[in-house]
């Protein structure tokens, strides 16, 4: 049984969805997975499997930022998950990006340390596996979901980033900032699993203020629905 990820062998459905937060995930699981099992809930990584339109398919909390989601994401590969897809937050740098406006991740600047460790600081180019991307557009257009498809930066210190240091960013295609996406996609071809993100915008980057609830609750709805019908499409 893995250190952090306490689930017995066979208890991960080959498809796994992979929000930040622990709310969200006790959330997914009970409004959108039949049968919904919980087999983790140590470190308050909650981690429920069920079916989604007769699928099997977990649902698994990484916690915030690349450290906590590698260690989460190398586990979950050992139990034998093979698509994983991010469902998170992010702070919007693009004016354009609308309060819970999806964004579907197409690569992530690695401005955090988790992949410098894992590449003994080699450059790299973190990007989604290509068919996990392609469902996931394909998923936000045929539900009709606002969205923008784009380079996210992955970063590690949330209250370090500034409205024009992230707008600096902005001049090089960036849409968004927030912190797995890029240690999700270098450990997924690392470890020949499919990975990809989709995210909702929770604020304006530099502001603390967060968008009205009940607006960012839609865009994690849409996000949630987007990610479920995506994973489906890819073995
Ligand atoms: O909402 P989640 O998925 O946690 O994602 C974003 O929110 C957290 C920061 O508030 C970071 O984990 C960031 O990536
Ligand atoms: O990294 C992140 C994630 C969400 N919102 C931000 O402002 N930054």
């Amino acid at each position: 049984m893995p250190i952090h990820v306490r689930a017995e062998p066979g208890s991960v459905a080959p498809r796994v969805l992979l929000p930040g937060d622990p709310g969200r995930a006790e959330w997914i699981a009970r409004t959108y997975l039949e049968d919904p099992v919980p087999y983790n809930t140590h470190r308050g990584l909650l981690g429920y499997t069920g079916r989604y339109k007769g699928v099997p398919v977990s649902v698994q909390t990484t916690g915030m930022g690349a450290p906590s989601a590698s260690i989460v994401a190398e586990e979950l590969i050992r139990l034998g998950a093979r698509v994983l897809v991010r469902v998170g937050t992010c702070g919007a740098v693009d004016e354009a990006l609308r309060p819970s406006e999806l964004v579907v991740v197409q690569g992530a600047v690695p401005l955090e340390g988790t992949t410098r460790q894992y590449l003994g600081g080699l450059p790299y180019a973190p990007v989604p596996d290509v068919e996990v991307f392609l469902a996931l557009l394909r998923a936000a257009r045929r539900l009709g979901v606002p969205h923008q498809a784009g380079l996210v930066v992955t970063e590690d210190a949330f209250y370090a980033t500034t409205k024009e240091g992230a707008r600096a960013w902005a001049a090089y295609g960036v849409l968004a900032f927030e912190m797995e996406a890029s240690a999700l996609f270098l450990l997924a071809k690392m470890r020949k699993v499919r990975a990809g993100a989709v995210l909702a915008v929770s604020n304006q980057i530099g502001d603390p203020e967060l968008v009205p609830p009940e607006v960012l609750q839609e865009g994690v709805r849409r996000m949630t629905e987007v990610a479920l019908e995506a994973v489906l499409e890819v073995e």
